[in-house]
């Protein structure tokens, strides 16, 4: 069987720490996926470093540099299983330039306040992640 694909993603946050706010965006594809939302990010590259895939991504997604704060891993330490194909890398990140705009992926960005994080329509995948993040920061 073939291993998983390494995705990398950031949880945009206003202040790692203590986030009162979280930034997500609405896919427009694959159709199957479409109208979803998600943490910006994407799959890296043979070859390319995890973190540099990350920085890469947000550049091209949202047009910004990030500064990564502590990296939001599974209870055991480990990276998300977020479809049977892919494990996903999450963490904790701040805009440090730019706005975010929504070039690539996403028809829509939102900021959702804390006490809202789960009430919009995330991939199957991204529940249990954003659980936990309502979890670790009530
Ligand atoms: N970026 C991102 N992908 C996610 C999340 N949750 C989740 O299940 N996925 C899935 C969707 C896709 O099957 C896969 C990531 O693919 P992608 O389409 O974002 O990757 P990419 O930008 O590198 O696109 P490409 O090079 O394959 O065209 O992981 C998430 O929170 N963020």
């Amino acid at each position: 069987m073939e291993p998983r694909r390494l995705v990398v993603a950031a949880a945009i946050v206003d202040d790692v720490a203590a986030p009162s706010v979280l930034l997500a965006g609405r896919r427009t594809w694959p159709a199957e996926l479409a109208g979803r939302w998600e943490f910006p990010g994407g799959k890296v590259d043979e070859g390319e470093d995890p973190v540099a895939a990350l920085h890469r991504e947000l550049a091209e997604e949202l047009g910004v540099v990030a500064e990564l704060g502590p990296e939001f891993t599974t209870p055991d330490g480990g990276a998300w299983p977020i479809t049977p194909r892919h494990v996903m890398r999450l963490w904790l990140a701040r805009v440090v330039s730019g706005e975010p705009a929504p070039i690539e992926v996403h028809d829509q960005l939102r900021w959702l306040p804390r006490g809202s994080w789960l009430d919009v329509p995330w991939l199957d995948g991204d529940v249990p992640i954003v659980e936990a993040l309502v979890a670790r920061f009530p």
